[in-house]
Formats: structure tokens, C-alpha cells, sequence
């Protein structure tokens, strides 16, 4: 208990290290004045010697200055183009709503940046192949933000499935279920335009996770459905093409995999609030494996290992046996471990490949469309920035 405790408090105040000489820290810039933006990127700078948050643009210079203010900011711009256009600015890490990852990676890496960008990557996969061909032309690092990815207890789960214990995949299931009053009715999560979705938001954790864990990629999508979301109040002219919960079975060759997500689980008997519901589970025909809160094990997660002799073991893994971290490391730490490193040329020992990228958000337009609430839109591609970067 004391040393759940002491690695929870330090994931969240960890010690702020002397930033380093030479070389030079690099500096980051955030796009948004995002809520995430404390837990995936400044609080993990503190501890990183060769990353500096530099700078933070949003739509209004107030919102901007109060953002840089509070967490020692130096710059604050008004316009996302404005911190685009400082050449002090080496990574851009954009944190702005799923609709705007294509524009403003896009335009990130024109202007020269490296990107670190959340997920979904896009609302299209043909948006995220722009925007790795650009980077590509570019000579840029361009990442999603799949932070659950870097921490070494989901390495450690991969690897026992690797290692045939539970026999070969064949069932994977992930929930991935968030309590009711986890977002307001105004949230990013809920508006289309704004590629919201739960599919989107969530989905893009199981349809990543079950193609991670079973080492392949969909084949079908056998079935999508889901339920809308709607506000309490919604006015006439109100389109219900927003999932608030969406359950979805693939094949992957003959593998299934079930995937539920839900922005809004109802109260139990319509009284009792829910916890998250964070899980995976891989039935082999030998065994299974089942891991409890696979995208935040910094807090507390287990591995449990089950064969079909009857034993049963649990395992946590805070702190890798060999390699880079400590047991309060986040995984956004661990993220931003691997992105430092790429974008100064050493091999991070996980990193999120295009492929894996661009399978992901195919997938996720596949299960829409399944679904009946169609492909997302995308952004009219940007043809002058297309131009340039050729
Ligand atoms: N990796 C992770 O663990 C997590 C990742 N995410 C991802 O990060 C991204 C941001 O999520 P989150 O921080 O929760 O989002 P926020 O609700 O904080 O929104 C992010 C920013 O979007 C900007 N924005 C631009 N246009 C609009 C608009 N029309 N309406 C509302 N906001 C707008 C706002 O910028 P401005 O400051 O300019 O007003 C805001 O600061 C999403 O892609 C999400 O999926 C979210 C949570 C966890
Ligand atoms: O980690 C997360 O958990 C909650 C989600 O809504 C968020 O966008 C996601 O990244």
C-alpha cells in the first residue's frame, strides 16, 4: 500500500531534474490549451533533462497566457499558426480535438516541427497517410500518441502471449467502459464535427490493443453496433451520428475479438455509479491471459496468467528489468522517452510504426462503416501544403 501510494503521488509530482547542456533541451510546443496536456507532456518534461515545454498556442491569447502561466510556460501565442511559425519550436505536440489532427500535423510539419500527435491520429486513414508521407518528405518524426503502448507492464503481457504459455490466440476481448458524468454534454467527445465518438476516443485503444495482443490485424468486422448519443435537451434539428457506446466483433483469421466501449455507463439499478471498466483479455488454447487497467498501469494493474493445468499467477511489472524508467514513470513518460530519443536519432526501445498507425485507423473507418453511422469526413486535403512539401 505505501508503495502504491508513494508511486502514484510521484507519477503526478515528480522530481524536476536539471535540464541539460549539451545538448541543448529540446522544446516543445503544445497546440491547445488542452486538458491532457499536464499528464501527457508537462508533467513528464519535469523529469526528462533534454525536453523544455516552451511554448502553448490556443484560439484566444488569454486562454493561452493563463495555460503558460500556471504551468511556467514561457511562450503563450494566440493562433495555433503563430507557435508554428516561432523557428525556436522542435516538436509540436498537438492535443486539439480529433477533427483537427490532420490540419494542424499537417501544418506542423511544414512549418519544420517534429510531431508528437494524440490519437486518433485522424478522423480518416487517408489523412494519416498525408501526414506521413509529409513527414516522411520531410525527414520529420511524426508519432501517435499511443502511450499505453510504451509502459513495460504491456510489453511484459505481450511478451508471455509471445512466449506460447497460453497456447495460440484465439478470442480477445477489451472493455473499455467509462462511468456516466465522465463528460459533459459539451465535451470534444460528443461533437461529429469535431470527430467525437467513442469509437473514436476509446475505440482507438481497443482496436489497437486487440491487434497489438494478437500480433495481427482484422479481416472482418463482423459486427458494429452502437448506441447515440444524445443531449437532454438536443434541438430540432439534431443528427444522432455521434456513438456514445459502440460494441464491435472482428475477425482476425481465426482470431475473434470483441471490443466495448462506452463514454457513459448507466448507474447500476439506476443508482450505484460505476467504476471505469479498463480490461483485456486473451483466451489462447492453452490458457489466458487477462490485464487489469492496460492504458494506466503506473497506477496499479495486474497480469494475470492462467493455464490450462489449473495454475494461476499474477504479475506486475512497474519497472522494466533492463532498460530506461522508474516505477513512477507514467506511460507518458515512457512516451516521451521514446519520442526525445527518435527525434534525436538513438532507438527508442518502443515505437508506434506508420503501419501500425495507418492499420488502426483503417480499421476504425471499416467498423463505422459497419455500423451504419458511416466514415467520418475528412479535412479537405491541404494541396498547397501537399505542394510545398514535395
Ligand atoms: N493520450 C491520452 O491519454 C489522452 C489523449 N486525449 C486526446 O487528446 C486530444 C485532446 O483531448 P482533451 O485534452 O481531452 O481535449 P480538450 O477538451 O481539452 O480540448 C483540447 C483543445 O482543443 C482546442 N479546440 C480547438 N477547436 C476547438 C473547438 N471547436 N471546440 C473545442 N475545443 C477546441 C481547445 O483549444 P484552445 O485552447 O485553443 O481553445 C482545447 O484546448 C484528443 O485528441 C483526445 O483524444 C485525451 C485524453 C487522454
Ligand atoms: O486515456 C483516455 O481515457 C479517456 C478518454 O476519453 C481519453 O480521450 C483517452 O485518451
Amino acid at each position: 500500500m505505501t508503495s502504491l501510494l508513494k508511486r502514484v503521488y510521484t507519477a503526478f509530482h515528480p522530481p524536476t531534474l536539471p535540464k541539460s547542456t549539451a545538448p541543448e533541451p529540446l522544446k516543445f510546443g503544445i497546440l491547445g490549451a488542452a486538458n491532457i496536456g499536464p499528464f501527457a507532456l508537462i508533467l513528464p518534461a519535469k523529469s526528462h533533462p533534454e525536453v523544455v515545454i516552451y511554448a502553448v498556442a490556443a484560439r484566444s491569447l488569454t486562454k493561452a497566457q493563463t495555460y503558460a502561466n500556471k504551468h511556467g510556460i514561457e511562450k503563450a501565442y494566440e493562433g495555433y499558426q503563430a507557435m508554428l511559425d516561432d523557428p525556436e519550436v522542435d516538436v509540436v505536440y498537438n492535443a486539439l480535438p480529433n477533427a483537427l489532427h490532420y490540419e494542424w500535423t499537417m501544418k506542423a510539419l511544414m512549418a519544420g516541427k517534429h510531431v508528437l500527435n494524440e490519437k486518433p491520429f485522424s478522423d480518416t486513414a487517408e489523412e494519416a497517410r498525408e501526414m506521413f508521407e509529409l513527414a516522411e518528405k520531410k525527414g520529420l518524426v511524426l508519432l501517435e500518441a499511443f502511450h499505453y503502448r510504451f509502459h513495460p507492464a504491456v510489453k511484459r503481457a505481450k511478451e508471455i502471449i509471445k512466449s506460447g504459455e497460453i497456447g495460440a490466440v484465439k478470442e480477445v476481448s477489451v472493455d473499455m467502459l467509462l462511468p456516466r458524468g465522465s463528460f459533459s454534454e459539451g465535451d470534444i467527445r460528443y461533437d461529429f464535427s469535431l470527430g467525437g465518438g467513442a469509437f473514436m476516443d476509446l475505440g482507438t485503444y481497443a482496436m489497437n490493443s486487440i491487434r497489438y495482443f494478437s500480433s495481427s490485424n482484422p479481416t472482418s468486422v463482423v459486427e458494429a453496433t452502437y448506441e447515440a448519443f444524445e443531449p437532454k435537451s438536443p434541438p430540432p434539428d439534431y443528427v444522432k451520428n455521434v456513438d456514445r457506446r459502440m460494441e464491435v466483433k472482428l475477425e482476425l483469421g481465426d482470431i475473434t475479438a470483441i471490443a466495448r466501449c462506452d463514454f457513459a455507463l448507466p448507474n447500476l439499478f439506476g443508482i450505484i455509479p460505476r467504476f471505469p471498466q479498463i480490461n483485456l483479455k486473451v483466451q489462447g488454447d492453452k490458457g489466458s491471459l487477462e490485464m487489469f487497467n492496460f492504458i494506466l498501469p503506473t497506477i496499479y494493474h495486474s497480469i494475470t496468467v492462467k493455464t490450462q493445468g489449473g495454475s494461476k499467477r499474477v504479475e506486475r511489472v512497474y519497472k522494466a528489468k533492463e532498460g530506461k524508467g522508474e516505477d513512477w514513470w507514467t506511460t507518458w513518460r515512457f512516451q516521451l522517452d521514446a519520442m526525445v530519443d527518435r527525434v534525436r536519432g538513438r532507438e527508442p526501445d518502443v515505437w508506434i510504426a506508420k503501419g501500425d498507425t495507418l492499420a488502426n485507423m483503417e480499421w476504425i473507418e471499416k467498423v463505422y462503416e459497419k455500423s451504419g453511422l458511416g466514415r467520418r469526413p475528412r479535412t479537405d486535403p491541404i494541396v498547397d501544403v501537399l505542394e510545398q512539401g514535395k
